[in-house]
């Protein structure tokens, strides 16, 4: 997988060459590249902001600098950036659609919520390109510009309000990278997770088997795969009920009686 990141802040996304994700890119499993947007200004004072039609606080990102950035990005993967009749026929012909150009992710509170399903569906592309705004959101026109080479995702990364796209791409990256084959050690680890099977994930404990007077539940120490398994599962609906009832009633229709018996 190639991943490319813009940004004003790239030195931000430098986390992502540490651990797991750090030695998949040295593994040869996933090419990352960042783009600091300021490189795509042409006045002396690399300017990427400016007042926001209609008035209101704060500025909006110059359009420019982005089609420049990206279509450094689309020049940099061997893409042609989309001419304008380019982008009517792609539009015109149904079955084009457009798995062949990247994907262009834009974080922003307006987006599509981030899910561990999302994050599969992202891991199983060839090509993630990450915008990050900054100040009030990049100039809406650019999305609509990119459309003619990418498939654009607006996408959040929860129900709060963060200053900036970067801390959203380090956490998609993550999330979409320890899903690619070969980056996670043991890929059993992936199968029983938060959110793999609809329930959060139910707690771990290791030694020692008292620590300062706490025990580890005898369950986890007797050996019996049928009654730890159980045990865990039942943790898991616990945990879910108490904590995200929300995953409850969207799994309602597929507990079976002993789960039911455990909420
Ligand atoms: N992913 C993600 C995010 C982001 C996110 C992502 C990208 C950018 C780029 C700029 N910002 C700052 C910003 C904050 C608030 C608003 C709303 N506006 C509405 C109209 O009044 C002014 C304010 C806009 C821009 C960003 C925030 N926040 N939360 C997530 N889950």
């Amino acid at each position: 997988m190639r991943i490319d990141v813009v940004s004003i802040f790239p030195e931000y996304l430098d986390a992502l060459g540490l651990s797991l994700i750090g030695k998949a890119r040295q593994d040869g499993l996933l090419e990352l590249n960042v783009r600091n947007l300021r490189d795509f200004t042409t006045d002396r004072h690399r300017t990427v902001d400016d007042t926001p039609y209609g008035g209101g606080a704060g500025m909006v990102m110059k359009p420019e600098p982005w089609a420049l950035a990206l279509e450094s990005v689309l020049a940099g993967a061997g893409h042609s950036p989309a001419t304008a009749e380019a982008t009517e026929t792609a539009a015109e012909v149904p079955e084009h659609d457009g798995a062949g150009r990247p994907v262009l992710i834009v974080p922003s509170p307006a987006g599509e919520v981030f899910t561990q399903s999302m994050a599969h569906e992202l891991a199983g592309e060839e090509h993630l390109v990450f915008a990050c705004g900054r100040y009030e959101g990049i100039d809406e026109r650019v999305m609509e510009w990119a459309a003619g080479s990418f498939r654009v995702r607006p996408v959040s990364l929860g129900d709060y309000v963060l200053n900036g796209g970067e801390v959203a791409v380090l956490a998609m990256v993550e999330a979409i990278g320890r899903l690619i084959p070969g980056v996670v050690g043991n890929p059993e680890s992936l199968v029983e997770e938060s959110h793999s099977d609809g329930l959060l994930e139910y707690p771990v404990y290791t030694k020692p088997s008292v620590w300062r007077g706490r025990q580890v539940p005898d369950v986890l120490l007797s050996g019996n795969h049928a009654r730890i398994a159980r045990f865990r599962r039942d943790e898991q609906l616990r945990r879910t009920a108490e904590r995200r009832p929300d995953l409850i009633e969207a799994l309602a229709n597929q507990l079976d009686s002993a789960d039911r018996a455990a909420l």
